[in-house]
């Protein structure tokens, strides 16, 4: 069943149309990547099912219900976005800031539980050795890791990942794919991220949507999607698809 509805979705900053038309649905479970060339509306398209932009057409709807009728800690029970990039304060500890994924499910004040949750969730992003380390100190592969611990933490049944894999090494890369992997099949998450790796999108989505100036260009299977015919067409690159080694090699 769709968990997640994005109908005819336009948004427009001032004199830019960011979205156009953008439609399409997900199941719970599924992940799913966005790709698109810079400026193609991912980020915005993020934001918007997170009901931080409001779309000036259209609605999202996550369990059929318009993501603006929830309240924002209902929301963030539920869901949760990774973005690129954040501000820090000075002088937060890792572990206080992975707490703070935890708000909308403490009343007073956290629990054991919410500790023991968030440490869980630091261990599995390899990072509990930065426990007690200063935010502001980490490297930012050390801090995107840490960024999605936090997500990791709130338990959502959506995840939304703003380029989770750009600060990453190649390990941490294969990883955090990974995880988000193993996550999605054994609890079902639904994962939905924007990727500029066009070789991890094939490999790790079960559907692709591929943006271009603010509209969907294609959707459907990595195969369906990633073929050497729409990649020139969008991003005006001649590639060679491997489907033996799931691969997508620029040619020139
Ligand atoms: N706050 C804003 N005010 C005005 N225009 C914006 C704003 N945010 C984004 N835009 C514009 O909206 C369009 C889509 O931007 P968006 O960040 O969603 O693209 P993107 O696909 O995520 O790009 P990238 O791959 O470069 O991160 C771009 O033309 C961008 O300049």
């Amino acid at each position: 069943m769709a968990i997640i509805k994005v109908i005819d979705v336009e948004v427009r900053y001032n004199s830019v149309k960011a979205l156009n038309g953008v439609s399409f649905e997900i199941n719970e479970g599924e992940i799913v990547s966005i790709v698109g060339p810079n400026g193609a509306g991912k980020t915005t398209l993020l934001k918007t099912i997170d009901a931080i932009v409001k779309p000036t057409k259209g609605s999202v709807y996550i369990d059929m219900k318009n993501v603006f009728d929830f309240s924002r800690r209902e929301l963030a029970k539920m869901l949760c976005l990774v973005p690129q990039h954040i501000n820090i304060a000075p002088g937060m500890k890792v572990i206080d800031f992975v707490l703070t994924g935890r708000r909308p499910h403490i009343d007073f004040m956290p629990t054991k539980k919410d500790v023991e949750i968030s440490i869980n969730a630091l261990k599995s992003v390899k990072a509990e050795q930065f426990i007690y380390r200063d935010l502001t100190e980490l490297s930012s592969g050390e801090l995107q890791r840490v960024l999605i611990a936090r997500a990791l933490a709130s338990e959502p049944r959506i995840l939304l990942l703003d380029e989770p894999t750009a600060n990453l090494d190649l390990r941490f890369q294969i990883d955090i794919l990974n995880l988000i992997k193993s996550l999605s099949k054994e609890k079902s998450l639904t994962v939905i991220m924007s990727l500029h790796d066009l070789t991890q999108a094939y490999r790790f989505s079960d559907k692709v949507i591929l943006m271009n100036k603010g509209e969907i260009y294609s959707v459907g299977t990595p195969e369906e999607v990633l073929n050497e015919r729409i990649i020139e067409e969008v991003y005006g690159v001649k590639v060679k698809v491997d489907k033996n080694l799931k691969a997508i090699i620029p040619l020139q």
